[in-house]
């Protein structure tokens, strides 16, 4: 076995800020990038502000955003088009950037030298020319992640885990839900959370209302944005609230109304996009329906989410065309549950049919207490990963990230569900060895 096959113990993982400080000093190498290697966005921003090319951000700002191949191409379709976004991250160092540090992390020696094949490049562009060059991420552990814990997590955890993802420059963190404790003990402390995290500015903190009681308790203890979270599979809604869909919705339309008159935006979630753990299979267009009620009503963004992790890109995109139809596609975000370890390609595909706002938690905390067997939601340090991979910004620090990741994962006592995490934890410890 390996060194990088090994399992290592949670009591064998080097701390986050040790590993950090370990990429840091292990810095050189022909084709490693500069910067911060925890975080390929880095080597992103490098490219913006021209520190190695003289030609790269001019043509940025100006390359309209276009959706491959959901009939959004580029304008002309020309590969000069492909080139150009190419040359926005930095001449041709997108892709070349990306081959280098994948290969440095992969097993530290040599380095790829597909660095300067062109082939690579080509066929890299033609299929991420639609990608956003922004994703907003959602970060949704606190809560997605915290209530679905067998063990309570003491207050006091839950608000250093907050603040710890807001200082990693997530800009919004879901911190809570006002719902009953007898439904979920797990969050019942939400008065208490929100009071202790007023005092943090410039970020949002949406809470989780599922009905006026939840609002108005939501209102009480500060919250500036709440979610309220329908399902499109009746039994769901019934097992999860308590409600039909319909009956769910007129609620939402009361608390949306109550919600505009006090200035404070409403974000909707529609739960079993793909699939219901009771019922199975669910129609795109159930989807579409709750996912436009919801808009209609004024919600500001429709989360649409894989509830029990079992989409594909096959079920996927059609799910998203059909959701696509009724409300645009910069009004949508996806949530995606790793169940079947299918979220990141699931997220590539969204991300290619023009969506860019994405719900993710971190270390991959997380389920749903009424979808058993669902796991946790895509782990955010994968999320960020992929998306620097991408050349995509998220103003998100890796590096910071992880640390939040690896508070929570050491409380809870179990191991970071971000492959990202494990891996930068192992390949850095190899690192340290050469
Ligand atoms: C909706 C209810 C409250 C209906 O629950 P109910 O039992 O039908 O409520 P009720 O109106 O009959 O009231 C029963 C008791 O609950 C109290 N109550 C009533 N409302 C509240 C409230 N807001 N906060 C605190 N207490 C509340 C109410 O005061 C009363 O107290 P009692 O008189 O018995 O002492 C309940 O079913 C509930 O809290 N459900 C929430 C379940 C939940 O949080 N699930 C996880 C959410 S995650 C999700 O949905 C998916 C998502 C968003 O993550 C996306 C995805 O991954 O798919």
């Amino acid at each position: 076995m390996s060194s990088l096959e090994e399992p290592l113990g949670l009591d064998k993982l080097p701390s986050v800020s040790t590993i950090i400080d370990r990429i840091r000093r292990v810095s050189s190498g022909a084709c490693r990038p500069r910067g911060d290697y925890m975080g390929m966005g880095s080597f992103w921003i490098e490219g913006r502000s021209c520190s190695s090319s003289s030609s790269c951000s001019d043509d940025y700002d100006e390359y309209p955003r276009e959706t491959y191949p959901w009939g959004r191409q580029t304008k002309d379709g020309s590969p000069r088009a492909h080139m150009n976004r190419t040359c926005s991250f930095d001449k041709n160092h997108f892709v070349y950037s990306n081959i280098c540090e994948s290969r440095y992390f992969s097993d530290g020696h040599e380095f790829n030298s597909k660095c300067n094949n062109k082939d690579s490049l080509n066929v890299t562009n033609k299929f991420l020319m639609g990608i956003p060059k922004f994703v907003k991420i959602v970060e949704v552990g606190p809560r997605d992640g915290l209530q679905n814990e067998k063990n309570i997590v003491p207050t006091s955890i839950k608000v250093e885990l907050i603040r710890r993802l807001v200082s990693s420059g997530l800009s919004v963190v879901e911190a809570t839900s006002f719902v009953s404790p007898k439904w979920v003990p797990q969050l019942s402390d939400a008065k208490d959370v929100m009071e202790a995290v007023r005092d943090i500015e410039g970020v949002r903190l949406p809470v989780l209302t599922p009905n006026m009681k939840g609002f108005e308790a939501a209102v009480a203890a500060g919250a500036k944005e709440i979610a309220v979270f329908a399902s499109a599979s009746e039994a769901f809604s019934k097992a999860n609230i308590n409600c039909s869909i319909g009956e769910s919705l007129s609620r939402y339309r009361a608390i949306v109304r109550a919600a505009n008159e006090r200035s404070i935006p409403v974000r909707g979630y529609v739960s079993c996009a793909i699939g219901c753990p009771i019922e199975g299979s669910i129609s795109p267009t159930k989807v579409a329906y709750v996912a436009k009620e919801l808009y209609d009503m004024g919600c500001f963004e429709i989360s649409i989410a894989d509830t029990i992790g079992v989409g594909t890109p096959g079920s996927v995109a059609p799910m998203l065309e059909a959701v696509m139809a009724a409300v645009p596609a910069e009004k949508l975000a996806v949530h995606f549950h790793d169940t079947y370890g299918q979220s990141l390609p699931n997220i590539l595909i969204s991300l290619q049919m023009g969506i860019s706002t994405i719900d993710s938690s971190v270390a991959g905390l997380g389920g749903c207490p009424y979808a058993k067997g669902a796991t946790g939601n895509v782990a955010t340090e994968d999320v960020v990963y992929m998306l620097n991979g991408l050349g995509v910004k998220t103003n998100v620090d890796l590096s910071k990230l992880m640390m939040a990741g690896d508070f929570i994962s050491k409380h809870l006592g179990c191991p970071s569900g971000s492959k990202t995490a494990i891996a930068l934890g192992r390949i850095t410890a190899d690192v340290s060895k050469i």
